[in-house]
């Protein structure tokens, strides 16, 4: 009971910040303010010279300054946020997560510090790819090497490249290198595997269409020797189907396959989505999530928790701001201390039930509308549904109807990407689908 009146985060207001940031934007406003006065005092002076290009100016000027207005918002209230992950409630009383992601995540995604029984994985492959499906298959046998690692030693860079190409060593701790070198050596080969297998072929001709495949890796317990094994989380590689007569809806199209394959198979209320050129960078953010969507003051009214997208391996002169430094690390500040900032696509942790539209009333015929045919799926949007594929049985019946849900044709008639999911008709869909939830 102490434990939860405990506040789980806390949130700092950046008051330097602010006191520049107004002064700032106070004095702007008078020079502008003067600037109009100017240009207004010239359509009273008598005889006029050249008005044309005076009015041309002066409505550039308005135009720059509006825009300079709306911009004030990112200054105007930044604040920083703490989390204190360790006063969340013990392991087995944490909400699951599915992660959504594209290819390149999977071990990073998978190395999460959460409980493994908690977190599935579900890999997009858009491209219908042997290799990809290959490459899951290698990752999975070097993860058995990689995650134990990780957890036993604290490993904070969970991505092994990133963390390989590191030059920090500890190198007092004998026992540590040898494991290192051992891991190491273990990357490389699973590396090599994959180059070879690139090499090899793959898709030169890509097909005209591509066909549903789903296939779920998922270690037991304990191995063929009855001994105990380390527990992963679930993997499930999903390819879903794509015809030429039938809008994919790229990325949006993607998620929602995952969306609805992921509300079939595990239903855990809440998604974490992470593009494939992206990989997590810090093991302990899903318990930083949920330190803000278990907080009962702001849960009810919270969609979303948006990390910031970082950049690795940017060159030094980096003239265009590649990292995006004004977006992340200005802008977002700002936004924070207003309403939170916009969906960027990528690193965040959803709350599964704000994708589903609050106003569809627990309806049979109403949620067909809305969530297509399938009656396995409709008990996604009920409350505590949790699905079990752990069942050998129902594991190959959830396998076919979680291939009717990858079909190209199930988004016929319901309304996902329109009123539930990720909305479509828009290349930048995170935008669109964040917009609408601020609203909401
Ligand atoms: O047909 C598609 C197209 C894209 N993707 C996935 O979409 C993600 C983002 O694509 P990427 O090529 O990395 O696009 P960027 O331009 O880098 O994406 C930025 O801009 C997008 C649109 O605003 C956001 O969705 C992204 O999160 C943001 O990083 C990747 O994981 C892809 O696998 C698909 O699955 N299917
Ligand atoms: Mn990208």
């Amino acid at each position: 009971m102490e434990e939860c009146s405990l506040p789980l985060h806390s949130n700092q207001v950046h008051k330097l910040s602010i006191i520049i940031n107004r002064s700032h934007a106070l004095l702007h406003c008078i020079a502008i303010t003067f600037l109009i006065c100017y240009r207004l005092s010239f359509l009273f002076q008598q005889p006029k010279t050249s008005l044309l290009p005076w009015l041309l100016v002066f409505a550039a000027e308005l135009l720059l300054s509006f825009k300079w207005f709306l911009g004030i918002a990112y200054g105007w209230r930044p604040i920083s946020r703490t989390v204190f992950p360790e006063r969340l409630p013990e392991d087995d009383k944490l909400p699951a997560n599915d992660v959504l992601e594209g290819t390149n995540t999977v071990l990073s995604a998978r190395a999460l510090d959460y409980p493994p029984q908690k977190l599935n994985v579900y890999l997009s492959d858009d491209g219908g790819s042997s290799i990809t499906l290959l490459g899951m298959r290698a990752v999975s046998k070097f993860a058995r090497w990689w995650l134990p690692f990780c957890k036993t030693h604290g490993i904070k860079t969970i991505c092994p490249d990133a963390y390989f190409s590191c030059l920090e060593e500890d190198y007092s701790d004998l026992e540590f290198l040898a494991e290192k070198q051992e891991i190491q050596e273990n990357y490389e080969l699973f590396r090599e595997e994959i180059i070879k297998a690139r090499a090899k072929g793959g898709n030169v001709d890509k097909p005209t269409a591509i066909y549903i495949y789903i296939y779920v890796i998922q270690e037991n317990d304990n191995d063929a020797n009855g001994d105990h094994i380390y527990k992963m989380p679930r993997l499930v590689y999903v390819s879903r189907e794509k015809r030429h007569s039938h809008s994919h809806h790229f990325k949006a199209g993607a998620l929602n396959v995952l969306l609805r394959v992921s509300g079939l198979m595990s239903n855990s209320p809440y998604i974490l989505a992470l593009d494939c050129d992206m990989y997590c960078n810090d093991p302990t953010s899903a318990k930083q999530a949920m330190c803000f969507h278990l907080d009962p003051n702001i849960s009810p009214s919270l969609a979303f928790v948006q990390f910031p997208q970082r950049f690795r391996n940017i060159c030094n002169n980096d003239i265009y701001d590649s990292i995006i430094r004004s977006m992340f690390w200005i802008r977002w500040y700002g936004l924070d201390g207003l309403r939170g900032p916009v969906l960027s696509g990528t690193n965040f942790y959803m709350k599964r039930k704000s994708l589903y539209n609050y106003s569809i009333h627990e309806d049979l015929t109403e949620l067909k509308k809305y969530f297509g045919t399938s009656n396995e799926l409709l008990k996604s949007p009920l409350a505590h549904y949790m699905p079990s594929i752990d069942n050998r049985d129902s594991s190959s019946t959830l396998l076919q109807e979680a291939k009717v849900l990858a079909s190209c044709a199930y988004e016929n008639n319901p309304k996902w990407g329109e009123e539930v999911g990720f909305r479509y008709h828009s290349l930048v869909e995170d935008y669109f689908t964040g917009f609408i939830l601020h609203c909401q």
